[in-house]
């Protein structure tokens, strides 16, 4: 079951959260102007990056009126809320097709059009860029901490939630702009990866399709990721708050 019908050559709009990511923000601003995707814009918000990220992102939009945007927010407050902020931002501008990416080059721009023909041609309210469906991958030189945890992660989501799919923690996602609507993203609570498998849940929950399409993840090359300690007890108490707590999900 699809959460709304999507028009033939649907607006898409690329929203990306960005915390210092000078250096990696155009080389993906570039990558994505190359693709073969009709009506395709980027929008980076960005948290009053110390790193003067989001004066790089001024100068692209001001380089590409109408396919790059900015929003900006006054201070870090966590990639699940940049990602709400974004998403809501990019409805109200008419985005058929909304997806998240990471600003830092892990998540491969080249796999976008195998994730929207999946999306538009099969029955999907959502497509994640897989790490591991057959097919998709981990960059070898992920530290091997990183990809126990995030191997864990999938496992005791799985466990709890029981969502039936591969890579629950994914943040590389094809949303269909309807499905947003549906699982009413003013009420999403998790901020950090928890995020994802708060989004997958509410999709899944409601009855709506996630489908998945290999891809090869790559460590990034500079920057840092902004991984904490609240963000990971934030990560293993989310799957329980979902499972049995109460309020809106
Ligand atoms: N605006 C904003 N952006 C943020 C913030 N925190 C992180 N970001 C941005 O969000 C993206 C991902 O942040 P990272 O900190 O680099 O994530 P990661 O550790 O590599 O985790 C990735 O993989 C996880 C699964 O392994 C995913 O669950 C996670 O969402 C992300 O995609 C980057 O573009 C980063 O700049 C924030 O507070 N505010």
């Amino acid at each position: 079951m699809t959460a709304a019908s999507t028009p033939v050559s649907p607006a898409v709009v690329v929203v990306v959260p960005t915390y210092n990511e000078r250096e990696n923000l155009p080389v993906l601003a570039h990558l994505l102007a190359e693709l073969p995707v009709a009506d395709l814009r980027l929008l980076v918000v960005d948290d009053n990056s110390p790193d003067g990220t989001g004066e790089v992102a001024d100068r692209l939009a001001a380089a590409s009126p109408g396919t790059v945007g900015v929003l900006h927010r006054t201070a870090k407050d966590g990639l699940g809320r940049a990602y709400l902020a974004g998403m809501t931002r990019a409805l109200d501008e008419g985005a058929d097709v909304v997806i998240q990416m990471d600003a830092d080059l892990s998540h491969p721009v080249e796999a976008i059009p195998a994730m929207l023909d999946t999306l538009l041609t099969r029955d999907a309210a959502v497509v994640l860029g897989s790490r591991y469906a057959p097919g998709g991958s981990t960059a070898a030189d992920w530290p091997w901490h990183r990809k126990a945890l995030s191997v864990w992660a999938n496992r005791y989501v799985d466990a709890i939630l029981r969502l039936g799919v591969k890579d629950a923690t994914a943040g590389f996602k094809a949303w269909r702009a309807g499905t947003l609507r549906a699982i009413d993203l003013p009420t999403v609570r998790s901020n950090g990866y928890s995020f994802q498998v708060e989004m997958n849940y509410r999709t899944i929950t409601r009855g709506l399709t996630v489908l998945e399409v290999p891809i090869r993840f790559a460590e990034r090359v500079t920057g840092a990721s902004k991984m904490s300690l609240a963000v990971q007890v934030e990560s293993a108490l989310t799957p329980w708050r979902l499972r049995f707590g109460s309020g809106p999900r």
